[in-house]
């Protein structure tokens, strides 16, 4: 290979950015140019390629989001948007792609590979949804700023003896809200995995005032039936039986901005080396991430199409500690 690309696509995540410049690096280490993609798939089918150099991609380790924009791209998901880009991948000289993204991203990497296109891909989402690996790219960020959050909110809540609903993102996966809960020391935690009654919600609660607590903190996972928003209209109507007073904060994007950890450095920079590597050796069709204490590939066959379930052990814990 002489000449590759590399996009990021789906929810930006912070470290994607170190793995951007590793790709970059270690392909001009072996003498191989890197194109960079704008704003994911679309880019790819708009044919938005710009040459990308050891001197480009200097200064951006430390940069949350991604210096190459990212979309979501619906064209992507037809026969025909696909073809488009691999049309334009080979007008470009283009001949192989590595893909940083989550589970979405990776099926539209893996069809690409089915047509016979050679494709890497980097593991990259704060949601931790991705089947087979422990972590992804941006969770550690993520989910580090979600606890400097619930830090401030829980002097707040104590000060005036509150409780609050606090809804952290994951889509449809309830990771990143449980581990807030366990690390933040929240006292319930609410995800989609497990069915939640509200009104068991409002009993823990009232129990927690009554045992004189003097602040209730619940995590409630986005994708939950009973996400913050629903959970507090439900209770609007026996506010009074709560014992605290209520409030509801949605952290939202803030927990996918901002500087990348040392972790997330890391583990973009070594993934995003393995998926040149994979690339180079002809080993196509792979995706890059952590796994059982080091950056491992696996086939994106055995990656996507699978969900990806929390330790019910975790879980327990979860309940055990909120005393
Ligand atoms: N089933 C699919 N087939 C082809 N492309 C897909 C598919 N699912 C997602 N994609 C592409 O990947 C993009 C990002 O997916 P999304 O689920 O939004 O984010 P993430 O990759 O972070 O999970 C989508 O906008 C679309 O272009
Ligand atoms: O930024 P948007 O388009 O509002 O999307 C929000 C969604 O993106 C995420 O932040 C990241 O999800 P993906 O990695 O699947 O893109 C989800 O947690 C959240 O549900
Ligand atoms: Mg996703």
């Amino acid at each position: 290979m002489k000449r590759i690309a590399v996009l990021t696509s789906g929810g930006d995540a912070p470290g994607m950015n170190a793995a951007i410049r590793s790709v970059v690096r270690v392909a001009a280490a072996h003498g191989v140019e890197t194109m960079g993609v704008q704003q994911g798939y679309a880019g790819l089918i708009a044919g938005a390629f710009t040459p990308m150099t050891v001197r480009s991609v200097g200064g951006i380790i430390g940069m949350g989001g991604t210096v190459l924009g990212s979309a979501r791209c619906p064209e992507f998901r037809t026969e025909q948007g696909r073809r488009q880009a691999i049309a334009q991948m080979q007008a470009h000289g283009i001949e192989g792609l590595v893909v940083i993204g989550g589970g979405g991203s990776q099926t539209g990497n893996l069809m690409l590979h089915r047509m016979g296109f050679p494709v890497a891909g980097v593991a990259s989402t704060i949601d931790n949804d991705l089947y087979g690996f422990d972590q992804t790219l941006g969770v550690d960020t993520a989910l580090n700023t979600a606890l400097e959050s619930l830090d401030r909110i829980r002097s707040t809540a104590s000060s005036h003896h509150r409780a609050f609903l606090v809804e952290v993102m994951g889509r449809d996966c309830g990771y990143l809200a449980l581990m807030t809960a366990i690390a933040g020391g929240a006292e319930q935690v609410v995800v989609p995995e497990v069915e939640t009654n509200p009104d068991e919600v409002a009993r823990e609660l009232r129990q927690a005032y009554e045992r004189g607590k003097s602040h209730a903190i619940v995590v409630v996972a986005e994708g939950a039936r009973y996400n913050a928003e629903r959970m507090a209209a439900h209770f609007r109507e026996h506010l009074d039986q709560l014992g605290f007073e209520l409030r509801v904060t949605v952290l939202g994007h803030v927990q996918r901005g901002g500087t990348p950890t040392a972790f997330d450095r890391m583990l973009g920079t070594l993934s995003g080396a393995m998926a040149v590597e994979l690339l180079l050796s002809g080993r196509y069709g792979y995706i890059a991430g952590w796994l059982a204490g080091k950056v491992q590939a696996l086939p994106l066959e055995e990656v996507v199409g699978h969900k990806r379930e929390l330790d019910p052990k975790v879980l327990q814990l979860a309940e055990v500690l909120a005393q």
